[in-house]
């Protein structure tokens, strides 16, 4: 328990916040409950503040709730032991000066005017209020050099209205708001002076509050009644004052209008008695749940425990419950209440000085009385006095100093008129001022009535003995309640033991769940190692293959590079570099399609024989190109050996489409059929014309030599396979090959020997119309090549 929030006890200067002291009560099972053989539902654990409550009707719910307050009591607690142990320590603070609140809540029929009333005229079964009453009274009686005003009020909260249960017929009461707190104006109060007349204003109230009949309570309160106790006390020697006030609250029971089978009034009031409790106990959960607003002005309830729930008091709930398994649901309710309420912070202060204090009030008024009334007093015995010295002598001595007066002016007949006069209104003077006297006297009197002087009686009302037996009590009580807040700790301990306990438990277990798992992920982890082996075993083999691969297309890269320094022209392998790009999506090396600037003479020189290809290129050497074969290379695209020019080495069979002009084939076919020779018009270059010429008159010799020799004859067809034969033998590409050569025995097989006759003439024919053409092709360097090996055949 911290300081800031303490439970009350014993009355203190300091005034700490305070939480609402929350009690339980549950009365025997009633003749009517047992009669129906309802079951008891409700458990109360007194030395431990605790209250079980079973459900019954419904299996699927969680089976017992408990709650723990400040203190339980079960249907054998007394009612003196309630007040003792609870009541007694709050109202002793209400005789320090605090402000206190009790109030009884619980569904109808639970005992709630049993616990604030008690039974009447039973000693045993009195309740809270006539007890407070005799704890009051005590006090004063006990207390010197105090002085004490004792005033009650009286009220009920009935359909919303408030009514003064003292003086039922007053007018229209509001509840207003200062200061100190709250308050009734116009509330009659009725001035006590012992636990008589408290329990006779009691009474009065109790004859005038509403009750009723229900099926739940013979005499049911329909109201909310709220017994108001002011008590005023002054320090005589301080000529201190300190207000102590009390409010003993016995509420209307919330009720299920379906059970209390109520009539259309009864049912008017239930609406009323339920939404003033059910605004109780909004605010009962704003106060709990530190809520910014608390709907104080919700219902005339609230507003009047507005001191007693959040505010200045301290404040004491009793909720009352029964035990039958019938009120499963109220009794839970109200449980669930009051669990709330202990939560609820008070800040007790001590009404010291108040400037409202009648005390103060009477005490000065006194004081005025009795200065009014003394030198009155004072100057008629002076007078009597004076009178009397005057006259000695006289036997007849009166008091009243009319008389006196009246004999004097017997004795001066001279001045009689003028004395007579005097005397009279002297006399009526005097008259009035006794009346006067007398009436303040009266009022002194009344005022000094109202004021209790404390310490009086005390022996007549207890011995020393019930002092001490009090006292005990009283130390009982305490004891009791030091008991329950250790066993509710001890349990808190036991609780917390048990959870350790069970985390230790969990922890354990936890242990055993991670044992397995870590067991498991061993398991794995040695699988994934010799995996790791596995794949690295793989990897050095891979790296091992790539290795010997790499090895090897180094070695065939040195070669390729052995070949191409070696048979690949400097400026064309240089040009071949430059033009080669590498394809990054496709990931290999390409020619660029475009002509390299600077080198744009290289493709114009070409001979365009196909309008998308790069070079001239004929029907087979495509179809060579699609194949795979080692022999298809030299007709890719960028076969290096030859690359410049694609000879138009083909047979006249396979040579099938129009590659050689309109007029070199109509030469030749002239040529073949005529067999006449060719002339030579175009001589650029006289060197490889007279080469040429040779070669035709050589050709020309030897065929005549052969026919002479031989004296054989010339085939009929021999002009059309003449040439046929002699494309066979001539060689594609940069040289020609030698006729024995494996790719050219491969690519070309021979069909046969070709007649010498033929194929001198068409040696001749072919020298002819190169030199015809020689204006063109001199330049080219395998143009001489070709020649070189025309004149071979031809020889
Ligand atoms: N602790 C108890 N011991 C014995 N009898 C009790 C106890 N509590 C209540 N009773 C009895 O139960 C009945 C109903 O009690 P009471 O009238 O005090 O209830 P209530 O809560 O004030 O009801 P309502 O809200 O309707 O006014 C009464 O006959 C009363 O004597």
């Amino acid at each position: 328990m911290s300081a800031r929030s303490r439970r009350p006890g014993t009355a203190s200067s300091q005034t700490p916040n305070e939480c609402v002291q929350v009690v339980v009560r549950c009365r025997p099972i009633s003749n009517k409950e047992q009669s129906e053989g309802s079951e008891e539902v409700v458990a109360v654990y007194p030395n431990r503040g605790v209250v079980e409550i079973t459900n019954l009707s419904d299996a699927n719910k969680e089976q017992t709730k408990m709650f723990t307050y400040d203190a339980a009591y079960d249907a054998g607690a007394t009612q003196i032991n309630l007040y003792n142990e609870v009541v007694f320590p709050l109202v002793s603070s209400v005789l320090d000066g605090f402000n206190g609140c009790i109030f009884a809540y619980g569904q109808t029929g639970t005992g709630k005017t049993f616990t604030m009333e008690g039974v009447r005229g039973h000693e045993e079964l009195q309740g809270i209020i006539p007890r407070t009453f005799e704890q009051i009274w005590l006090h004063i009686n006990r207390t010197e050099n105090f002085q004490f005003l004792v005033d009650v009020s009286y009220l009920e909260i009935y359909m919303e209205e408030l009514r003064d249960l003292l003086k039922p017929n007053s007018k229209h009461l509001e509840v207003r708001e200062r200061g100190s707190g709250v308050y009734v104006p116009n509330l009659h109060a009725i001035n006590c002076k012992s636990v008589d007349d408290m329990l006779n204003v009691m009474h009065i109230g109790n004859k005038n509050r509403t009750v009723g009949f229900t099926n739940m309570n013979e005499h049911s309160s329909r109201s909310h009644a709220i017994f108001m106790i002011r008590i005023e006390m002054c320090d005589i020697e301080t000529n201190t004052i300190k207000v102590g006030k009390l409010n003993l609250i016995d509420l209307a029971g919330s009720e299920r209008q379906s059970k209390t089978g109520a009539s259309a009034e009864r049912l008017k009031e239930a609406s009323k008695i339920n939404l003033a409790l059910s605004s109780l106990g909004n605010v009962i959960s704003a106060l709990a749940e530190n809520s910014p607003h608390v709907p104080y002005r919700d219902s005339k309830l609230t507003r009047l425990l507005q001191d007693s729930l959040g505010g200045n008091s301290k404040t004491i709930m009793i909720a009352n419950i029964g035990p039958s398994a019938y009120n499963y649901n109220e009794t839970l309710t109200t449980l669930r209440y009051a669990s709330r309420a202990k939560t609820i912070q008070n800040k007790p202060v001590k009404n010291e000085d108040p400037q409202d204090a009648k005390l103060k009030e009477y005490q000065e008024e006194i004081e005025r009385l009795k200065r009014l009334i003394a030198p009155k007093q004072q100057q008629r015995t002076e007078k009597t006095a004076k009178k009397r010295q005057r006259k000695p002598k006289k036997e007849k001595v009166s008091n009243e100093v009319v008389q006196q007066e009246i004999e004097e002016s017997e004795e001066e007949p001279e001045s009689d008129k003028e004395n007579e006069a005097e005397v009279a209104k002297s006399n009526e003077e005097l008259e009035r001022e006794r009346v006067e006297t007398a009436k303040l006297a009266t009022k002194l009197a009344e005022l000094e009535s109202q004021l209790v002087r404390g310490g009086k009686n005390l022996l007549d009302t207890y011995s020393e003995r019930q002092l001490e037996l009090e006292k005990k009590l009283v130390e009982i009580a305490e004891r009791k309640k030091r008991e329950i807040e250790i066993q509710q700790q001890l349990e808190l301990q036991e609780e917390t033991t048990l959870e350790i306990r069970e985390t230790v438990t969990s922890l354990e277990q936890e242990v055993e769940l991670k044992k397995r798992k870590l067991s498991k992920c061993y398991a794995k982890y040695l699988a994934l190692q010799q995996e790791l082996n596995d794949c690295k075993y793989d990897h050095n083999q891979d790296l091992r293959e790539l290795e010997m691969a790499q090895n090897e297309l180094v070695k065939e890269l040195k070669r390729q590079l052995l070949i191409i320094d070696n048979f690949v022209p400097v400026e064309v392998k240089q040009r071949l570099y430059t033009q080669a790009k590498y394809d990054e999506e496709q990931e290999e090396w390409k020619f660029s399609s475009t002509p390299l600037t600077g080198d744009s003479n290289y493709l114009a020189k070409r001979p365009v024989s196909h309008p998308q290809r790069r070079r001239p290129i004929s029907e087979y050497a495509l179809m060579e190109a699609k194949t795979n074969t080692t022999s298809a290379l030299r007709f890719k695209n960028e076969n290096i050996v030859s690359y410049e020019l694609e000879m138009p080495c083909r047979t006249t069979q396979e040579y099938r489409s129009p590659k050689v002009s309109a007029s070199l084939q109509a030469v030749l076919a002239q040529a073949m059929q005529t067999g006449d020779d060719i002339d030579i018009v175009d001589s650029h270059t006289n060197s490889i014309r007279s080469r040429l010429e040779n070669i035709i008159n050589a050709s020309a010799n030897a065929t005549a030599a052969q026919a002479t020799a031989n004296n054989s004859p010339t085939t009929p067809n021999g002009v059309s396979s003449m040439p046929v034969a002699a494309a066979r033998n001539i060689k594609p590409g940069r040289g020609i090959a030698s006729p024995g050569s494996a790719i050219d025995s491969n690519r070309r097989p021979p069909t046969g020997r070709v007649a010498p006759k033929n194929l001198h003439r068409l040696t001749r024919k072919l020298a002819a119309w190169l030199i015809s053409k020689s204006g063109r092709i001199t330049e080219n360097p395998y143009f001489s090549n070709i020649l070189i090996q025309i004149q071979r055949l031809n020889s």
